[in-house]
């Protein structure tokens, strides 16, 4: 067996208590063997964790990673013009190749800040699988499907390549990618193709992934058409099971609450984007009071504009007391659990606690540093104090994606560069 030793840290156990202990990892399985301070192991390679936190690592329930290449194309916007006046057209240019060095840009700033797992939605997917196979995260990736807009051949065609890569890559790198069925969203799809999509996925046991909820622009004409609020829509077309999961849900009455938590639906809570582009504030402690699965996302970076999960922390907890109009709302221990636990199990992946027999996704973070001093309460810290860049270590699947702050499993600096020439050629051509 060829094991890992992550050693002299504090570890972030699942009840929010913090213990001096190593961490004895199964590389071959990539799982965790042991945790505790008298551990009577060899281990084949060891981890320094000294002054570190070792927690699980952050899931970032909600992006469309590939984005980073707009990232400061158009800000200051909302989403109906950003996305049909600037994003649209830019994104129809944007070739299988600019797809994938987006992604891996993307995947390299998410190592860097201790994101081990992620949903995604786009389009040329299959360059995003290589990206994420080679990058070592893990990750539920889907075919985004826009109906609107499209005669019907075109519709279909688009819902059958979500299909095609639903059905391709699920289990794809030994097993760290998943998929689902990603239409866009209830308002950019029509009626008869969420339906018809949403029994064929279940049948195939695949979930559904879709925005909800996400401006007034967006429930307004749905409640308008249909006299129904949108959630109720969606569980008339059979798209809220516990197995599917929906961005955003800003917009949501105590009765839509209702139908998510019965059904088990996940919310991604997706503060940045949602304070950006003047959506809306989510009613999280509402949402989590009725027992809703909440995850937390970032959104793509060009709505963000950046793909750090400690930043998505603190937005959670401040916009969260905002809405609540309640300081106490929305408090540290339960952000945290948002962005590890109910981000992963939100999105069906495993991942986001610590613990003997459970995958060894993990961020060790350095608290050695004057914006993490004194060290009085870690959690508390992690969400309103800490950056991606205290990210010490990254491991995903047992293995080490970043040791001592240097990527191991994709060369930074040639991604970095890729990238700029890429967005240079993108702008040249629209
Ligand atoms: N097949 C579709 C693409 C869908 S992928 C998912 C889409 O969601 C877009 N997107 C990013 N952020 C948001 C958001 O906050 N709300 C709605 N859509 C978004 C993103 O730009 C991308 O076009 C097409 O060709 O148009
Ligand atoms: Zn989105």
């Amino acid at each position: 067996m060829d094991t890992l030793r992550i050693t002299d840290g504090r570890v972030l156990r699942p009840d929010g208590t913090v213990e001096d202990a190593d961490v004895l990892v199964d590389r071959d399985e990539g799982t965790i063997l042991d945790i505790g301070s008298d551990i009577d192991a060899e281990a084949d390679e060891a981890l320094d964790a000294d002054g570190c936190l070792v927690m699980p690592g952050l899931v970032n329930a909600h992006c469309h990673v590939s984005m980073t290449l707009l990232r400061g194309y158009a800000d200051d916007k909302p989403l109906d013009a950003w996305l049909q006046e600037d994003i649209w057209p830019t994104e129809a240019a944007l070739t299988p190749e600019d797809v994938r060095v987006g992604a891996e840009l993307g995947l390299v700033e998410m190592i860097k800040s201790g994101t081990t797992g992620f949903a995604d939605m786009y389009f040329h997917v299959p360059e995003v699988v290589a990206a994420i196979e080679e990058a070592g995260i893990r990750a539920r990736v889907g075919h985004g499907v826009v109906t609107i807009g499209k005669d019907e051949e075109d519709a279909w065609d688009d819902i059958e390549e979500s299909f095609d890569v639903a059905r391709e890559f699920d289990g794809a790198a030994d097993g760290r990618i998943r998929t689902a069925v990603m239409p866009h969203s209830l308002t950019t799809v029509d009626e008869e193709y969420l339906r018809e999509a949403t029994a064929e996925a279940h049948d195939e046991g695949i979930p559904v992934h879709y925005h909800a909820n996400e401006t007034t622009n967006e429930v307004d004409p749905i409640v308008e058409e249909r006299d129904e609020r949108p959630l109720a829509y969606a569980q008339d077309l059979g798209m809220l099971t516990d197995a599917d999961f929906v961005a955003h849900g800003v917009h949501v009455d105590d009765e839509e609450i209702s139908l998510l938590a019965d059904a088990g639906t996940g919310v991604v809570h997706c503060p940045a984007s949602n304070m950006k582009l003047a959506s809306g504030m989510a009613p999280v402690q509402d949402m989590l009071d009725a027992g809703v699965t909440v995850g937390i996302g970032t959104d793509g970076a060009a709505s963000n504009n950046d793909l750090d999960m400690f930043d998505e922390m603190r937005d959670a907890a401040m916009i969260g007391k905002l809405a609540a109009d309640d300081a106490s709302a929305v408090a540290a221990p339960d952000v945290l659990d948002m962005a590890t636990a109910g981000s992963a199990d939100a999105i069906g992946l495993p991942g986001g606690t610590l613990e003997v027999g459970g995958v060894a996704d993990i961020a060790v973070v350095d608290f050695d540093a004057p914006h993490l001093t004194p060290a009085t309460n870690l959690v508390s810290h992690l969400v309103y104090a800490a950056r991606g860049s205290d990210v010490r270590h990254t491991i995903c699947d047992g293995q080490v994606l970043m040791r001592d702050r240097e990527v191991l499993t994709l060369d930074e600096s040639a991604v970095v560069d890729r990238a700029r020439s890429t967005v240079d050629a993108l702008h040249e051509r629209v």
